[in-house]
């Protein structure tokens, strides 16, 4: 039987077969929501996809209040999704649900409170003065001092390395070596395995759903795939490596007392007699494998997005150079060489810019969610049906599925302005901003980081880490844009990637050229 919400306004089906879904998953992030909510009503709409099937594309603020945070665990995660996530990271806190996902995420959430992450901050300057030392040097051996760098991959490494640590106090050697096993795994795995789908892939996973849950692990593990096969080799990678950490450092973590830092955490879990606070050796190899992917793709992307948007405004690059270069000014006045989280937080113009980066380039751009039961959903506007009929509440029936479109909500007039579509870190600044009616994400109303329940767990990690790059990098280097640079692609591939339209075959990559920033006004 079809599930449906008939009178939901929303674009024909362009495909008996398919729906609206080529339109959907092939364009670049945000392209087919941005245009539907236009036309359709800004912040609820339907549409179709294979054989007919309803599904509802959502940034309404109450309706994403109710689902990610009232609801309770009532919206779940699909299940088709689900076996994409158990691929990428394993039966980790991604994957679980309700009272699972609860145990993982008391298991977790000590490690990623404030002051943790505070703590992590001299890490995090250290890495990105790392890639800043490696800049330096191939600037350094070219005859006009500047140098063509793809800013995506040399981010990723990074951010590995800094994941790494952070987490597990080991270095995987990412920013020495580019052939690093677990740099190399990771390399492209989410461009192979989910751009561009094809009509016969997006199918195949809609047909998913209707399989029980042993078949389809069955097919996604075993089904002969040149998509899969990239995936399936990190998962093998990234256990491997998880496995040998936790052979060579359990003993010693487990007579550490007290210590907060996740890969104690997590090793304690794992010998915990405690049901509530138990992970198997699975969920703990999964664990980890979630901690590495989303740890050091999600922040490596948001930077390469920021160095885009620098480089299109040199204006907006030059303010926030200057503001960086009088913090340091401050600093050495005071005897002091390094930036604590305190002059972060007086720095107005770096706080607008990365919130700015976050709202307009959200690198996790949708989830997909399935009413538990039948449901009703709060609406912040009232929307007029195809009947006519206007309504403050929509009632959905049980199995619903939802995609909530993250990237849509970031650009709600409402809140943002008019010039929501346009890249503007001032807004953050003149106060013409307005609150949703119902806040529901982590950080700065924004829904980058979800919301509710399952709340990015890392979203502090990911802002400091954030800042500390664009400090440290902006700080000391120019960044403008080349031509590859003028043609770049908002890639859908899970995370969104930057790829150079005309070259999706080399992957993401961001070829930015790099010169030493000058020091001559200060
Ligand atoms: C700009 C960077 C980041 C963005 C935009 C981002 C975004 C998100 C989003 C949207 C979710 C919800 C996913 C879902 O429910 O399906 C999520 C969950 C999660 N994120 Fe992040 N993330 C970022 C950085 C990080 C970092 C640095 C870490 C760890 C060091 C991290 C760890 C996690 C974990 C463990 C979850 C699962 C939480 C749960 O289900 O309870 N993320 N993130």
């Amino acid at each position: 039987t079809r599930i449906s919400v008939a009178g939901v306004p929303g674009p024909k089906p362009s495909s008996w077969l398919l729906g609206n879904m080529p339109e959907l998953f092939g364009g670049q992030v945000g392209e087919a929501e941005f245009k539907w909510q236009e036309i359709y009503g800004r912040l609820v709409c339907a549409f179709s996809v294979a054989l007919q099937e309803d599904r509802l594309l959502l940034s309404d603020p109450k309706a994403l209040q109710y689902i990610y945070q009232t609801s309770g665990y009532r919206f779940h995660k699909q299940p088709e999704r689900i076996e994409l996530t158990r691929l990428i990271s394993g039966r980790g806190i991604l994957w679980a649900d309700g009272n699972d996902h609860k145990r993982h995420r008391k298991v977790m959430l000590p490690g990623f409170s404030s002051s943790e992450v505070k703590a992590l901050l001299p890490l995090f300057f250290s890495y990105a003065a790392q890639l800043g030392t490696k800049w330096k040097e191939m600037i350094g051996n070219t005859a006009d001092q500047s140098v063509v760098l793809d800013v995506t991959g040399w981010a990723s490494r990074a951010t590995l390395d800094a994941i790494g640590e952070a987490a597990f106090d080991y270095s995987f050697g990412a920013m020495e070596n580019a052939d690093n096993p677990v740099g190399s795994a990771y390399s492209n795995v989410f461009m192979d395995t989910f751009a561009s789908p094809s009509d016969g892939s997006l199918f195949a996973l809609s047909l998913l759903q209707y399989l029980p849950r042993c078949v389809r692990e069955f097919l996604v593990d075993h089904v002969p795939s040149a998509r899969l096969a990239h995936i399936r080799h990190t998962a093998k990678v990234t256990t491997t490596v998880a496995r040998e950490l936790v052979a060579s450092k359990s003993a010693a973590l487990l007579q550490g007392k007290g210590n907060r830092d996740i890969m104690s955490l997590l090793v304690k879990a794992n010998a915990s007699e405690d049901e509530k606070t138990k992970l198997n050796e699975d969920e703990l190899f999964s664990q980890m494998r979630t901690i590495i992917m989303a740890g050091h793709e999600t922040t490596a992307n948001s930077f390469s997005w920021a160095i885009l948007e620098l480089a299109r405004q040199p204006n907006i690059q030059s303010r926030l150079r200057s503001e960086i270069r009088s913090m340091e000014r401050i600093l050495q006045a005071s005897g002091s060489y390094e930036f604590t989280t305190s002059d972060i937080d007086a720095m107005p113009y770096l706080t607008a810019v990365v919130k700015e980066v976050l709202r307009f380039h959200p690198v996790s751009f949708n989830n997909f969610r399935q009413s538990a039961t039948d449901d009703v959903l709060p609406l912040s506007r009232p929307l007029t049906l195809s009947s006519g009929e206007v309504v403050t509440e929509l009632p959905v029936p049980k199995g619903m599925k939802v995609i909530i479109s993250i990237a849509a909500y970031n650009r709600n007039k409402d809140v943002f302005g008019p010039d929501a579509h346009t890249f503007n870190p001032e807004r953050w600044l003149d106060g013409s901003m307005r609150k949703p009616e119902a806040p529901v994400g982590a950080y700065a109303n924004l829904l980058t980081f979800a919301g509710g329940l399952r709340t990015c767990i890392g979203w502090r990690f990911a802002v400091l880490e954030l800042q500390a790059f664009l400090i440290e990098l902006v700080g000391n280097f120019e960044f403008s844009l080349t031509p590859e640079a003028m043609r770049i692609r908002r890639e859908a591939c899970i995370v969104m990637a930057p790829t150079v339209v005309g070259q999706r075959d080399k992957g993401t990559q961001l070829p930015m050229r790099v010169s030493v920033a000058s020091r001559e006004d200060d």
